[in-house]
């Protein structure tokens, strides 16, 4: 019996809305999960990030484990007690950051061994290691395996070896995991864009068993395309009863097309990163806040938002503010991208739910691309 219930409550072509339950709440799925990596969802309070109607967000093992340290997170009570937030957090493992983000780092069978990008300080990350930091010491609802996550392109021979390595990680990270009741783990498809490879992979994990699937290896260059190409077919290589989580995931298009191809979890840091630099994502596609078009536009970015930042506030103001440099120009747009990331995820649920699915990905498609 799963820790987590998943309960899919309609199906519409491959495209599932449904709950994943967990101690901490209810996951409506699909799901977006807003990005926390240093114990905050950057330029917004966690009032803000649950006025979204975000059910889950995600802490980051690498950066939390070099600053301020997971042992002192665990001393603090935790990472939801440290960051106030009490929904349920997933948490990635790791070794994806120590490849994009540390200086010299060594992969070898045993572990990720890398020096710390904050204050050169050397680390080392096994699967065991990764598993005591995110279940024990950090708390999270939501573990992931460590993994490799291979750069795009990459030959067959090499995907083949990172996607081995990765299903052999698994096992060590499920045996290290062990079983728990409040807590879950989940594994990590990989095997680039090769079917056979992604295929392996799957049946792999399904033999050691988890409680949910990610996709990893996409969104790392292949572009829009080549990603849905994969997805095409990869989705539906792990158990349809368990929740599928596609890494790093993405440009709103990129969630509607991943729904239909059977993906039910995305994070991605594009609405909070985008967000800080002046662009704001709305139902008729992005827009560059800094243009001087809304230097007198009285329009707020969306008046049908029930978020504040979305209804409130005028785009000549936000402008003014990216302009001034202020503060509040990043709060209040990245509060707005993750509002509209949540309410399209609400309108895919609701689409799911009513058979429409289809008529809401040519619609969305159309108007947000439209141009
Ligand atoms: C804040 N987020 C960007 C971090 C969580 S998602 C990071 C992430 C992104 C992508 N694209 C692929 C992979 C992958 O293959 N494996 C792992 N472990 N993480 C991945």
């Amino acid at each position: 019996m799963a820790a987590f219930p998943f309960e899919i409550e309609a199906t519409d072509g491959k495209a599932r809305t449904g709950v994943l339950k967990t101690p901490r709440g209810d996951i409506r799925t699909p799901a977006f999960m807003p990005v926390g990596t240093a114990a905050t969802v950057k330029a917004m309070t966690v009032d803000q990030v649950k006025d979204t109607g975000a059910d889950i967000i995600l802490g980051n093992t690498y950066h939390l484990m070099l600053r301020p340290s997971a042992e002192r997170v665990k001393r603090l009570g935790g990472l939801h007690k440290f960051m106030r937030w009490d929904k349920p957090i997933l948490t990635d493992s790791g070794g994806f950051q120590v490849m994009s983000l540390s200086g010299i780092s060594k992969l070898t069978e045993e572990a990720v061994t890398f020096s710390s990008h904050v204050d050169g300080s050397k680390h080392v990350l096994t699967p065991e290691r990764s598993i005591e930091i995110q279940a024990d010491l950090l708390g999270s609802d939501i573990v992931m395996q460590l993994d490799e996550c291979v750069a795009w392109p990459a030959e067959e021979a090499r995907a083949r070896k990172g996607m081995e390595l990765s299903a052999r990680w698994a096992k060590r990270s499920k045996d290290a995991f062990g079983t728990r009741d409040t807590q879950v783990l989940f594994g990590i498809q990989q095997g680039s864009t090769f079917e056979n490879l992604r295929r392996e992979s799957s049946e792999r994990l399904r033999e050691i068993g988890f409680d949910g699937y990610a996709i990893g290896g996409l969104a790392v260059g292949e572009g829009h395309q080549a990603m849905c190409e994969v997805l095409d077919y990869a989705p539906g290589f792990l158990p349809e009863d368990r929740p599928r989580y596609l890494m790093g995931v993405g440009k709103p298009i990129d969630l509607v097309e991943a729904v239909a191809r059977g993906v039910d979890m995305f994070d991605c840091v594009l609405p909070t990163r985008s967000g800080r630099h002046g662009q704001a994502w709305t139902w008729d596609g992005p827009i560059n806040l800094k243009n001087a078009k809304y230097a007198e536009d009285e329009t707020p970015l969306d008046p049908d938002s029930d978020c504040p930042a979305s209804r409130d506030y005028s785009k000549a103001y936000l402008r003014h503010l990216f302009k001034a440099e202020e503060i509040l120009g990043q709060v209040l747009l990245s509060w707005h991208n993750i509002a509209f990331f949540q309410a399209l995820t609400a309108a895919m649920r609701a689409a799911i739910a009513e058979g429409r699915f289809e008529q809401f990905r040519r619609d969305f498609a159309a108007r947000h691309l439209g141009g």
